[in-house]
């Protein structure tokens, strides 16, 4: 059921990428691999036609139609497999693009086996285009029942040497299935070789990997993990080569035989001349079609368990598509947002890091987060914009549960700013823009972003202010500094118009302290402003308690845990935890 499957989509994929070509490709190829030994055929009519049997000028026209039909259909079958080919590894990395981004969970970015899964793909994405490959192993099966038709037509036994021919494809075959497990096993090695490589490429890297003398040990990790993976195929390859070797020597016997046994049959009259020259000439030709055999199948074993693990991958995507959660979120939330009773590990670990969490934001209230390194806040933050489902319980909009709601729908109404913000190498209009794409070419839209993000003072020193392009690594565009970039991620969390949820973790870290009181003015302008037309909550998370002191609530969370709960002035007077923290970090600015 599974390699049907696997073929039906091997198939389907071809024909989604270029029907016409797909069907072409079938045509030729069962052709171009039948004619060939119909060809030598022909000339067995030719030779007992010349000592006396009435079968010369037919012979002729077969010998002669076949070869010009299959060295045409041979000769087209090359460039239109490889235009097929082709078009079906673009169609499948635009698929693979499509079904990992377009999965709405974050969670399959930390599971190995898909990460394996995928670089396999994508490393041998150029098989996925090997569907003339499977065509022409059908070609081949017609190539070898017309071989055994002929061989039986002079004696049946004489198929033995048909079957001595398919040892080293056996073999080949053999190491193709160890190679592809070996190569499973070992993928890890070479994600972890190319991992540290991008490492040692990354400016971002450059600094600290210089610094602390690391190249010279990242590039010993490197040659490791390359071994690692190396080795044990180089010595598998070497093993499997010999024993092809010896399979060919024992179908030279064969045939050594067979020619032997023709002309004995022959002598004593049993065969004709014709016979004597079809399996002379039937050797060779049975040679190649075992080894257009075993060089086919390679191909097609490789690129099946490829398809394997893309069909493997659409199954994933499908199943965690949430194509379940259609609902459309509130126009503005009146009661809040609730976790309920919440749970949470993170996907492929058993470490609990939010422990039956019971807290409500109320609507159109700025809520801050704070607790030690560790403690879970983040993994709030990300059950609410639904990056992961809790393992136990449940977050509820305005009572309705977050999984009913359309995850794209509602992160449709979240702004966020974050600590780890990403750096878009767009324009910088771009970079600010996609903070909401259906606005992002709205100038008005655009520069207000700016201005409440304080990018402004960015954007002016740019050369063609928002027309320029950012980064270095692609274009001649221009290099930010850290803060520079935190800016222009924060004008990006302004675009959204209608939030009703502001997710604020940590996003001024890398600003200066002027900038930070001004963003977290803007901030609280935005959230009062909000509260009022969407009944939006901010979330704020943040160390500095100067910045979480102007939030409405505080949740003091540790360890998986809320244990603190109420306003700047409650938790004071409660004299917990809170206030020994607040007293700290006063006491240092004193
Ligand atoms: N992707 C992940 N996979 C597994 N465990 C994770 C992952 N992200 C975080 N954790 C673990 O979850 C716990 C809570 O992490 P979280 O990022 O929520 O803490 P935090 O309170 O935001 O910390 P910080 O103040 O350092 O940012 C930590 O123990 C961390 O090791």
């Amino acid at each position: 059921m599974t390699m049907l499957r696997i073929l039906a989509l091997w198939i389907g994929t071809a024909f989604r990428a270029n029907p016409r070509l797909t069907l072409l490709m079938c045509v030729t190829t069962v052709l171009g691999a039948a004619l060939g030994p119909i060809s030598v055929y022909g000339v067995k009519l030719i030779i007992d036609g010349a000592t006396g049997a009435d079968t010369l000028m037919s012979g002729v026209a077969v010998t002669v139609i076949t070869l010009l039909v299959s060295t045409a259909a041979n000769q087209i079958a090359g460039p239109l497999g490889d235009t097929l080919d082709d078009q079906v590894v673009r169609y499948v990395y635009d698929d693979l693009l499509r079904l990992t981004a377009g999965i709405p969970s974050l969670a399959h970015h930390e599971n190995p086996e898909l990460a394996d899964r995928v670089s396999l793909i994508e490393r041998d994405a150029h098989q996925l285009g090997g569907i003339w490959r499977m065509l022409m192993t059908i070609g081949v099966v017609s190539g070898v029942t017309t071989v055994i038709v002929m061989l039986s037509s002079v004696d049946p036994l004489l198929n033995l040497l048909l079957l001595l021919a398919m040892l080293p494809a056996a073999v080949s075959a053999l190491l193709l299935h160890r190679r592809n497990s070996l190569w499973r096993e070992n993928e890890r090695f070479r994600r972890l070789a190319n991992g540290v490589t991008d490492l040692l490429a990354e400016p971002k890297h450059g600094v600290e990997v210089r610094c602390f003398g690391l190249v010279a040990p990242l590039v010993e990790v490197v040659r490791g993990a390359m071994d690692a993976r190396r080795i044990p195929w180089v010595g598998m390859t070497r093993r499997y080569g010999v024993l092809e070797g010896l399979a060919w020597v024992v179908f030279g016997a064969g045939y050594a035989v067979a020619i032997v046994g023709v002309l004995g049959w022959a002598q004593a009259g049993q065969a004709t001349a014709g016979d004597v020259i079809l399996v002379v000439l039937i050797g060779p030709q049975i040679a190649t079609t075992a080894q257009g055999m075993a060089a086919n199948l390679a191909i097609v074993i490789g690129a099946a368990q490829t398809f394997g693990r893309y069909q493997w991958l659409r199954d994933y995507a499908t199943e965690h598509a949430w194509s379940g959660s259609l609902g459309a979120p509130p126009e503005r939330l009146t009661r809040g947002i609730r976790f309920e009773d919440v749970s949470f590990s993170y996907p492929g670990t058993t470490r609990t890091v939010l422990d039956r969490v019971d807290l409500t934001l109320p609507a159109g209230r700025t809520v801050a987060f704070v607790g030690d390194n560790g403690a879970g806040k983040s993994t709030l933050v990300k059950l609410l914009a639904r990056l992961y489902d809790p393992s136990e319980g449940r977050v509820t909009i305005d009572g309705t549960p977050l999984t009913e709601l359309d995850p794209a729908a509602w992160r449709d109404r979240i702004s966020a700013g974050f600590q780890d913000f990403a750096t878009f190498e767009f324009l910088a209009s771009d970079s600010v823009g996609v903070g909401d794409l259906k606005r992002r070419d709205d100038r008005v839209i655009l520069d207000d972003a700016v201005r409440s993000g304080e990018a402004g003072p960015v954007v002016e020193s740019l050369p063609d202010g928002l027309e320029t392009m950012l980064g270095r690594r692609f274009t001649d565009g221009v290099g930010l500094s850290g803060g520079q970039w935190q800016r222009l991620a924060l004008a990006r969390a302004f675009m959204r118009p209608e939030p009703l949820l502001m997710l604020l973790d940590e996003p001024t870290a890398a600003l200066d302290p002027e900038a930070e009181a001004a963003i977290y003015d803007r901030y609280g302008q935005a959230a009062r402003d909000l509260a009022r037309r969407t009944g939006a909550v901010t979330i704020l998370v943040s160390h500095r308690f100067s910045t979480v002191r102007m939030a409405d609530l505080i949740v003091v969370v540790s360890d998986g845990r809320i244990t603190e709960f109420g306003s700047h002035a409650d938790l004071l007077a409660a004299g917990g935890h809170y206030a020994r923290l607040f007293e700290l970090q006063a006491r240092a600015y004193r």
